[in-house]
């Protein structure tokens, strides 16, 4: 099986185009053996770019634990990278289908490839039954998630797929490797959730760090960093646009009035292999 290792502000996932490339049916089998740092190729998951009727390309994306989600942002500009510099389509604005709907997704060039990417990532879901959470509100806004022996003020916002917020006085280990996994797999989220931490530096400028669902830390999370900028406004802690830094680098964000969320940010090819692991 060919693939492509590819990342977006340091969240790096293994590619395969399957407009050429067969998959075997056990797909959450191969995103954890293709995953494994030290067995595998090493990423934070494993992502397919598939034929569609409704888009240029249609993603799925599977996390380090095989399980598959419904959305992923750094994903997504990779994966219009991928179909604009490898022939699949040559516009310069492209469609994907995701499984938070088509996404529109306007791409900057270096030349003959591209480097940046702008997602018209859509409206945030803010109703809790469909992020979903059963914490009240809608959305749950500074809520109490209750911990047991702590209790902390969270933001809930789904873009396609769930995020719970929590802002910071100091990003350190503690909150994302300590808090984090409980977060995870807290009762209130019923198909579990990524949990983002956040330090505002200013109202325009966000320091994040994330807990993934299904893959742990990793170096940046688009959606996490949509739902953190839309989290922002909400709590009235940041403005509308705002620059989020990450371990991995920085994304821009733009909550617009008429709801969309507008996330841009790199998109980086490394190399291409040949898996010849365990399927
Ligand atoms: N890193 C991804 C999100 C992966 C989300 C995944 N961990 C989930 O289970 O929803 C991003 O850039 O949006």
């Amino acid at each position: 099986m060919k693939f492509t290792k590819m990342h977006g502000a340091g969240n790096d996932y293994v590619y395969v185009n399957c407009f050429e490339e067969s998959l075997p049916e056990d797909i959450a089998s191969l995103a954890m053996a293709v995953s494994d740092r030290h067995k595998g190729i090493g990423s934070d998951g494993l992502i397919l770019i598939c034929p569609s009727e409704k888009a240029d390309a249609r993603m799925r994306m599977f996390n380090a634990d095989g399980s598959e989600s419904e959305m992923c942002g750094n994903g997504v500009r990779c994966v219009a990278k991928y179909v604009y510099d490898h022939g699949i389509a040559k516009q310069q604005t492209l469609k994907i289908e995701t499984g938070a709907g088509v996404l529109h997704l306007d791409l900057e060039l270096a030349g003959s490839r591209v480097s940046q990417v702008r997602v018209n990532m859509g409206h945030p879901i803010l109703k809790s039954a469909e992020i979903p959470t059963q914490l009240p509100g809608d959305p749950p806004v500074d809520a109490d998630l209750d911990l047991g022996d702590q209790s902390l003020k969270v933001t809930c916002v789904s873009m396609g797929n769930p995020h719970c917020i929590t802002f910071v006085d100091e990003l350190n280990d503690h909150w994302v490797h300590g808090i984090g996994p409980k977060v995870e797999v807290h009762p209130m989220f019923p198909n579990r959730v990524n949990a983002e931490f956040i330090e505002v530096v200013s109202p325009s400028e966000l320091k994040m760090r994330v807990w993934e669902r299904g893959s742990g830390e990793t170096q940046a999370c688009g959606t996490g960093a949509c739902a953190s900028a839309v989290a922002g406004v909400l709590t009235g802690r940041s403005e509308r646009n705002v620059l989020i830094h990450l371990p991995g680098g920085d994304l821009r964000l733009e909550w617009a009035e008429a709801g969309e969320v507008y996330m841009t940010g790199p998109a980086v090819e490394v190399y291409e292999g040949v898996w010849t692991g365990p399927q």
